[in-house]
C-alpha cells in the first residue's frame, strides 16, 4: 500500500505527475561506494537534514515547523520514535493525535522533505528513560539494551507493531523514508553487546526488507562498539571547534570523560578531519555523514542555559558541506518536554532536563526563525538550491495578567480523588515501578509509632530518594529531601501522627545510566535511629483529577496564612484581545506542575532556573472570551500573592540571585552549608 499522495496536489495533476515521477519500482536511495556519495533514484544526492521531534510539538503545529525547515533549505527531516510514547502499557498502543506517526510522515511529505527515521529502541534525546518504557522495569533485574531475553521479547513485540506501519513509507515503496537508524550511540553504552545489535539488525531486515539503508550513529569514541557489519556507519559531533572568544556555555560544564574527549578531539585546528579519518576506519567508502551536528545544547535544571554561537555552528557546517558530507543538524527545532516527558543525565549527580527543549536551535521553541536559521540558510545556499520566498515571520505573541490564582486545597485534601482505588500496603516502601506508576507522583504514608517530642532527623539511607520527597506530618509541610543532595530534615509529632512523603519522579535517566533508574523511596526512611516500616503507597493520578476540574472547584478553600507544601491553585481567565503564543511566568513560585485547559504544560522550577517561563502554544488557549482554566500544583511554597503572568517572550537563561544548591556530595552525615550561587 503506497502512502496516499500529498493532499496538496490537485487531482487532475496526479496522472500527469505520476508519469513524470519515478515509479515505486525505480525509486531507490543507495550508497555509491565507488564515488563516496549517496544516489537518489540513481542521481548523486547529499542530504542536508534537521532534527525535529514530533513528540515535542503539538500536532496542529507540525506543518508550520516542517514548512519552515524546508524554507531554510533542508531537504530532509530526522526524528526519533519514542517507544514509551506509543506503548504506554505492554500491548497497548497509541498512534493517535500528537502520536500519529503516519500523519507526521505525511506532513513531511507535504513539506517536500525526505525522512531519516530513528526508532531506537533506545533514543536518548533527553527524553524520559531514553524512550524505553518504564514498565520494562517491572522486571527489576532486566538488563536494558542487551540481548537479555526479557528485553528482546519486549523489543520484538514493539517493532512487530511499529515497523510494518512504516514499511509503506520506505522510499523505494513510494514513501519518503530514505534511511533508518538502528539503536542510538550504542558505542557509548557499557554493555557493548554485539549479539543485541545483530538481533536488532536482523529484526529490521526481516520486517523492512533488504533495500532500506540501515545505519548506526556514534560519537567518535563510540564507533568500536556502536558500528556493525551490514549497517552504514555514521558519526556525530558538534561545532566544538572552540576558538578564542568562542562563547559556548555548557553551564557548569559536563564532567564525563566523553565530553572531555570530544573537546580534546575538537579543540585543535582541523579536528573534523581527524574525526572523519576515524570514521573511515569503519566506513572506508561511501559518503561522510554527521548524523547529529549540534546547533545548540540541552539545559538542566539548576545549571546555566546552554548556547552555541552562530559562527561556530555555521563554520562547522560549511566545512562539512565542502567535504561533500551529508549532515543532520541536531536540533533544527527543539520544542518542549511537555508533561513528565523530560529525561535526565548523571554527571556526578542527578540532573533533570528542563521543560524547554529550545536547544538554542535555529527555530525557537515557539517556532520562530532565529538569526542562526538565516545564517545556516546562507551556508546551505552556497551548496544547493533553496526554496525561493521568505520565511514566515515570528508568530504573534500575547501578554496577559497578572492573574491571581485561588487556593483549591492541599494535595492531601484530594487523596480520594487522586487515588480512588485506595492505597497499597507493604512493610517496606515499594517503588513506582512495583505499583505500576510510571510518571509523576506517589504518596507514601506511615504513622508515628511513638511520640517524637523533639526535632528528630528524618532521612533516607544512601540518598535513595528518587527523586524529590516532600515531607508532611499531619498535613504540615516540613521540607524536602532530594536525590544525591545532602540536606537535613527534622520532624516532630505525636504518636499516631500521619507521616506523609510525596515522591516526585523528575524523569528517568536518558543517558549515561549504568543501572535502571527506579523511582520512589528505594530504601525505607529512618527517623532518628528507627527504620520506618509499615507503609501505604498511594499512586496519584493527578492529570485525571485536573482534567475533571470540578472537584477542585467544589473544595475551594479560604486561603490559610502561608500555605506550604503540595497545594493546588487555579483560576479561569478569558482572552478578550487577539490571542497568540505566550510564555507563562511564575514569579515567586517555587516548583511544581502546570496544566492549561487540562493539558499538562510541564514542570516549572522558578527557584532553581535557568528556565523561568513555560511556552504556551496558542492552540492550547480558547480565544474570544471563552474561559481558560489554569491549574498549578505547587510542591513547596507559593508567593504571598499567588499571581502568575503571561509574557510575550521566553526567559530561559536566568537563575534567581539567591539560588541555593546544596553541596553535591552524597555524604548525609556532615552538616551541609548551603552554597549560595550568585546567579545572573
Ligand atoms: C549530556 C548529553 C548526553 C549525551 N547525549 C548526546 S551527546 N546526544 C547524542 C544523542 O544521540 C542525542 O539523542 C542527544 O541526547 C544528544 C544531546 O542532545
Amino acid at each position: 500500500m503506497a502512502p496516499k499522495k500529498p493532499r496538496c496536489l490537485p487531482s487532475l495533476l496526479l496522472p500527469l505527475l505520476t508519469l513524470l515521477l519515478p515509479q515505486a519500482d525505480t525509486r531507490s536511495f543507495v550508497v555509491d561506494r565507488d564515488h563516496d556519495r549517496f544516489l537518489l533514484d540513481g542521481v548523486p544526492f547529499r542530504y542536508v537534514s534537521g532534527s525535529l521531534h514530533y513528540f515535542r510539538v503539538p500536532r496542529v503545529l507540525w506543518a508550520d515547523r516542517l514548512f519552515k525547515m524546508r524554507m531554510s533549505g533542508l531537504n530532509t527531516v530526522q526524528f526519533y520514535v519514542p517507544w514509551n510514547y506509543h506503548e504506554p502499557e505492554p500491548g497497548v498502543y497509541n498512534f493517535h493525535g500528537s502520536r500519529d506517526l503516519i500523519a507526521f510522515l505525511n506532513e513531511a511529505a507535504i513539506a517536500n522533505l525526505l525522512v531519516i527515521l530513528r526508532p531506537g529502541p533506545y533514543i536518548c534525546a533527553e527524553w524520559e528513560m531514553g524512550g524505553l518504557p518504564a514498565w520494562l522495569l517491572r522486571k527489576p533485574k532486566i538488563h536494558l539494551r542487551t540481548s537479555d531475553p526479557d528485553f528482546l521479547a519486549a523489543v520484538d513485540s514493539w517493532f512487530k507493531v511499529l515497523l510494518p506501519k512504516i514499511y509503506p513509507w520506505l522510499y523505494h515503496n513510494g514513501g519518503n523514508i530514505i534511511s533508518i537508524q538502528v539503536e542510538n550511540e550504542y558505542g557509548s553504552y557499557r554493555a557493548c553487546d554485539f549479539s543485541y545489535m545483530r538481533h536488532l539488525a536482523g529484526l529490521f531486515r526481516a520486517l523492512l526488507g533488504d533495500k532500506i539503508l540501515l545505519f548506526t550513529t556514534d560519537g567518535p569514541e563510540g564507533l568500536k562498539c556502536g558500528s556493525l557489519q551490514g549497517l552504514y556507519t555514521t558519526v556525530d559531533f558538534g561545532p566544538g571547534l572552540l576558538s578564542k572568544g568562542e562563547e559556548w556555555s555548557w553551564g557548569t560544564g559536563p564532567s564525563s570523560m566523553m565530553f572531555i574527549f570530544h573537546l580534546c578531539l575538537l579543540s585543535a585546528a582541523d579536528n573534523m578531519t581527524k574525526i572523519f579519518a576515524r570514521l573511515r576506519k569503519y566506513e572506508p567508502h561511501g559518503p561522510l555523514v554527521n548524523s547529529e551536528y549540534y546547533t545548540g545544547w540541552l539545559d538542566y535544571w539548576g545549571q546555566n542555559h546552554s548556547t552555541r554561537s552562530i559562527p561556530s555552528v555555521t563554520k562547522g557546517l560549511e566545512k562539512m558541506l565542502k567535504l561533500g558530507a551529508s549532515v543532520n543538524m541536531y536540533m533544527f527545532h527543539g520544542g518542549t518536554n511537555f508533561g513528565y516527558w523530560n529525561g535526565a543525565d548523571e554527571k556526578g549527580r542527578f540532573l533533570p532536563i528542563t521543560t524547554s527543549y529550545d536547544y538554542d536551535a535555529p527555530i525557537s521553541e515557539a517556532g520562530d526563525p532565529t538569526p542562526k536559521l538565516f545564517a545556516l540558510r546562507d551556508v546551505i545556499s552556497k551548496f544547493q538550491e533553496i526554496p525561493l520566498g521568505p520565511l514566515p515571520p515570528p508568530s504573534p505573541k500575547m501578554m496577559l495578567g497578572p492573574l491571581t490564582l485561588h487556593l483549591d486545597g492541599d494535595l492531601l485534601d484530594f487523596l480520594n480523588f487522586l487515588c480512588p482505588q485506595g492505597p497499597i500496603h507493604s512493610i517496606l516502601p515499594m517503588t513506582f515501578e512495583a505499583v505500576k506508576q510510571d510518571h509523576g507522583f506517589m504518596l507514601y504514608r506511615t504513622f508515628l509509632s511513638y511520640t517524637v517530642s523533639k526535632p528528630t532527623r528524618f532521612w533516607v539511607p544512601n540518598n535513595r530518594v528518587h527523586d524529590r520527597a516532600y515531607v508532611m506530618v499531619d498535613g504540615v509541610f516540613h521540607g524536602v529531601l532530594e536525590r544525591n543532595m545532602k540536606h537535613k530534615l527534622f520532624v516532630m509529632g505525636q504518636v499516631g501522627a500521619k507521616l506523609d512523603v510525596l515522591l516526585e519522579s523528575m524523569g528517568r535517566l536518558s543517558f549515561g545510566s549504568n543501572s535502571s533508574d527506579f523511582k520512589g523511596l528505594l530504601e525505607p526512611p529512618v527517623l532518628g535511629q528507627t527504620v520506618l516500616t509499615e507503609w501505604l503507597m498511594f499512586p496519584l493520578k493527578v492529570d485525571k483529577l485536573v482534567k475533571w476540574w470540578f472537584p477542585l472547584q467544589l473544595l475551594k478553600k479560604s486561603r490559610p496564612q502561608n500555605p506550604s507544601g503540595p497545594t493546588f491553585y487555579s483560576t479561569t481567565f478569558p482572552i478578550l484581545g487577539s490571542s497568540g503564543d505566550t510564555f507563562l511566568y511564575l514569579p515567586g513560585w517555587t516548583k511544581g506542575q502546570v496544566w492549561i485547559n487540562g493539558f499538562n504544560l510541564g514542570r516549572y522550577w522558578t527557584k532553581r532556573g535557568p528556565q523561568q517561563t513555560l511556552y504556551v502554544p496558542r492552540p492550547l488557549l480558547y480565544p474570544r472570551g471563552a474561559l481558560n482554566k489554569i491549574t498549578l500544583l505547587e510542591l513547596e511554597n507559593a508567593p504571598p500573592q499567588p499571581q502568575i503572568q503571561f509574557l510575550d517572550r521566553p526567559i530561559l537563561n536566568s537563575t534567581l540571585h539567591r539560588t541555593y544548591i546544596y553541596s553535591l556530595t552524597a555524604d548525609v552525615q556532615s552538616t551541609p552549608e548551603p552554597m549560595e550561587l550568585s546567579g545572573h
